[in-house]
């Protein structure tokens, strides 16, 4: 996970993702099929975590199977695959050594970002879509016919009725939480730190007072937005408390979003998708320039997150 850019006044600026195609049943190319597509991820990272979610809720595991790169990225060489490394897998599909060779299987000119995740198309070797944003919304609505119970297929956590709505608290949690970590992190000045700082914690202030009587960020549905705000939270006091400087306070230290954080932590697929060696990792060994001794804190202990929630009394 490096740096994308970092600009003139000392902001750090991500890059659109590339591949921003679908799976659908109208699609004249890309059918919804079981077996037929595949995701790469890295368990450290919070946008591919967003990917790992949808499937697991969705009940999808035996339709879409993962490939799991290396927590460390080296820059020099970008996402490789170390299978002796406990947690990552081979290349499954491709078996490729590095993440980049997919990218260049798909588009040979290629000379973007190799990010994860990417969602892949065995039948054609090509990459459909690498924007987590969008997989996840493929995931929740075009392999319905495939999910492992019904229940599971019915489920839709963007209902037409509250795209407006999430659509809204997306943005602002993307803005300023989950690319506001990094903006933080990755700030060149102090003034660009400062902002950054103000505005990642005046929005988890703001999400702190909203959740005191909304037991999700929409209500009663837990939905798309959850999804989206979890992989930064669970990351908070592990990495970006420390790493990136984000330290007014932790999580653990928010009455509302510790005990949200507990429940979403303790649903079960959720569980799974959490691998806090492989993000300590991922971040205080690739992130050198922040880090330079790449040595991996110890702390904090984050036992709070199996202790009782009191989110049922949220109505
Ligand atoms: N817009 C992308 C961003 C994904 C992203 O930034 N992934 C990081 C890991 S957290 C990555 O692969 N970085 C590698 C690089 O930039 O070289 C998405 O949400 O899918």
């Amino acid at each position: 996970m490096p740096k994308n850019q970092t600009e003139k006044d000392g902001q750090y600026t991500r890059k659109e993702s590339s591949f921003r195609d679908t799976v659908s049943k109208d699609h004249p190319v890309y059918q919804p099929e079981s077996g037929r597509y595949h995701l790469y991820v890295c368990f450290g990272c919070p946008f591919a975590h967003r990917a790992l979610i949808m499937r697991v809720l969705k009940g999808l595991e035996d339709v879409i199977d993962i490939s799991v790169v290396d927590y460390v990225l080296d820059r020099s060489t970008g996402w490789k695959f170390s299978p002796n490394k406990d947690g990552c897998t081979v290349d499954k599909v491709n078996n490729f050594e590095y993440l980049k060779q997919v990218y260049l299987l798909s588009n040979p000119n290629y000379e973007g970002r190799i990010t994860v995740p990417v969602l892949f198309d065995k039948k054609t070797k090509t990459i459909v879509n690498n924007e987590s944003a969008e997989i996840i919304r493929i995931l929740n609505s075009s392999f319905n016919d495939f999910c492992k119970t019904k229940e599971q297929s019915d489920l839709d956590y963007y209902p037409k009725e509250l795209q407006t709505e999430i659509d809204k608290i997306n943005s602002r949690v993307y803005e300023n939480v989950n690319n506001g970590v990094y903006k933080t992190g990755f700030a060149q000045t102090q003034e660009a730190y400062d902002i950054n700082y103000i505005k990642l914690f005046e929005t988890l202030d703001y999400l702190e007072s909203h959740l005191s009587n909304n037991r999700y960020l929409l209500g009663k549905q837990f939905t798309e937005a959850d999804i989206r705000l979890f992989p930064t939270l669970i990351r908070f006091d592990a990495v970006y408390f420390g790493h990136f400087k984000a330290n007014r306070q932790q999580i653990k230290d928010f009455p509302n979003l510790s005990n949200y954080l507990k429940e979403l932590y303790q649903m079960e697929p959720i569980n799974k998708t959490v691998n806090f060696h492989h993000i300590k990792n991922s971040y205080y060994v690739s992130m050198s320039d922040i880090n330079p001794t790449k040595i991996v804190p110890n702390g904090p202990d984050l036992g709070y997150l199996n202790e009782n929630h009191n989110r049922l009394d949220i109505k």
